[in-house]
């Protein structure tokens, strides 16, 4: 029998709503966190899932996203340690796993976190076939060919965060040099992230530099 409360608080739509841009989050730390907060301030999804082992993280972490519901425009944050909470998503991150300790280096953690990537693998590639992944966890070149062989999806679904931040830092650093935003200045390091990266100095533009170019002579 319909009570006076059921009917105040039952939802207007009857249908629950399918999100057509679901993304995941594996890994609820540091990095997780600042994936979630910059997709949520951007609108980038619809549904916004995170997974961790830690419960009690994952708890308060879920609960403070969705406390800023009020401040952006897509807020449906859920989370779980269970898998079927990325069900259907277009976009898994992984940022799941060790980081490291006074003294490591990313390559210290490739045991570590591959046994976790090889749990964890499976269980994304049963609840969303289709989604592309994002990896970002260290050695991160390494865990992203692992997680492309491990999934057997096209090697186009499966990108790893490489050296984009080593590519920031770069261009940063020369703003500062600069005194120009880092925006203004363009430049790329390549090869593996960390500490064999290579800063390709012939790359390197920026609009101070285009002030200094000498006059031609003659002119
Ligand atoms: N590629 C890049 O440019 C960067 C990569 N990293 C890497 O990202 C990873 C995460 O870094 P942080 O967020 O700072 O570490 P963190 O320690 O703050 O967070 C890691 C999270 O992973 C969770 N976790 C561990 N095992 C798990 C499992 N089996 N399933 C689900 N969740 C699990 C932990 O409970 C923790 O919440 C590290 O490997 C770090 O080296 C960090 C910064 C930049
Ligand atoms: C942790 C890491 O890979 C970095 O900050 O470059």
């Amino acid at each position: 029998m319909a009570t006076v409360q059921g009917e105040l608080i039952k939802n207007l739509t009857s249908k629950e709503s399918v999100p057509h841009n679901k993304i995941s989050i594996v890994g609820s730390g540091s990095v997780g966190m600042a994936c979630a907060i910059s997709i949520l301030m951007r609108g980038l999804s619809d549904e916004l899932a995170l997974v961790d082992v830690n419960e009690g993280r994952l708890k308060g972490e879920t609960m403070d996203l969705q406390h800023g519901s009020l401040f952006v425009k897509m807020p449906k944050v859920i989370s779980s340690k269970d898998y079927q909470v990325t069900a259907n998503s277009n976009l898994v991150i992984i940022t799941a796993g060790v980081r490291q300790k006074k003294g490591e280096t990313r390559l210290d953690l490739v045991q570590r976190n591959l046994a976790i990537f090889k749990l964890m693998i499976s269980d994304i590639m049963t609840h969303s076939p289709n989604c592309k992944m994002i990896i970002v966890s260290n050695p991160v070149d390494i865990l992203t060919y692992v997680t492309w062989k491990l999934s057997g999806i096209p090697q186009n679904r499966v990108i790893g965060s490489g050296c984009n931040l080593d590519t920031a830092r770069f261009r940063y650093l020369i703003g500062q040099k600069l005194s120009i935003h880092a925006g203004s200045c363009l430049g790329w390091v390549l090869g593996e992230h960390g500490d064999s990266g290579v800063p390709v100095w012939s790359s390197v533009r920026s609009e101070a530099a285009a002030i200094w170019t000498p006059p031609v002579s003659g002119t």
